[in-house]
């Protein structure tokens, strides 16, 4: 297949990389710091660490259109306090702005498979909803916050903010993290 494109797309405007994604340098594809627009159905047992790599190159994208499992689409545009409310939702939420476009039912495809599907548009920010001054640390936070999601956050980030620094940034310290807006993680991520 690979062979057959290149031959195939030889003297023609495109380029075939084979690779895997996960690994796979998104800077590579830059021409004159043009950012990329990103499109593809994508593998649904990978989306998740494949949504968080491509994170890794928010400025350089302009869009990115894929189609994914509905439920992942689902966890991605929601919001607190809700079932599908994750870290998934919090990190696309902070970096980009996300809009469902439409279902794929699995009659669109044959065979059929055992998923729904749904077709999903973001748009890096130019400059992110809220302001946070090291977003490896307000990953962690979020990501420590979630690893236990139905614990209070005074035992999921005790190994970096104690119960008063918590109350200090207007959080309850009991509260669990699928209630905290994405401003609330941000408050946390700059307590010193
Ligand atoms: C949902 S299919 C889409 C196939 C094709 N683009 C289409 O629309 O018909 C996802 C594709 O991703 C490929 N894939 C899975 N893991 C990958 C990885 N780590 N890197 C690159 N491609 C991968 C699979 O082999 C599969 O062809």
């Amino acid at each position: 297949m690979i062979e057959w494109l290149k031959k195939t797309a030889k003297n023609q405007n495109l380029r075939i990389y084979n690779a895997d994604v996960l690994k796979f340098d998104l800077k590579t594809l830059l021409i004159d710091k043009r950012r990329l627009r990103i499109v593809g159905n994508l593998p649904y047992n990978i989306s998740t660490p494949l949504l968080f790599h491509l994170l890794n190159y928010a400025s350089n994208i302009e869009d990115m259109i894929f189609m994914l499992q509905k439920e992942v689409v689902d966890r991605m545009i929601a919001v607190p306090a809700t079932h599908d409310y994750g870290r998934l939702s919090v990190m696309l939420q902070y970096s980009c702005q996300i809009e469902k476009l439409f279902d794929v039912s699995p009659a669109a495809f044959y065979p059929p498979p055992k998923v729904e599907s749904s077709v999903v548009q973001l748009r890096p920010f130019l400059s992110p909803p809220v302001s946070v001054r090291n977003r490896e640390h307000f990953a962690h936070i979020v990501a420590l916050a979630f690893s236990q999601r139905r614990k209070m956050l005074r035992n999921t980030l005790k190994s970096v903010l104690d119960a008063k620094d918590i109350k200090a940034a207007g959080i309850d310290p009991m509260a669990r993290a699928e209630t905290l807006r994405l401003e609330d993680f941000a408050r946390l991520a700059e307590i010193n």
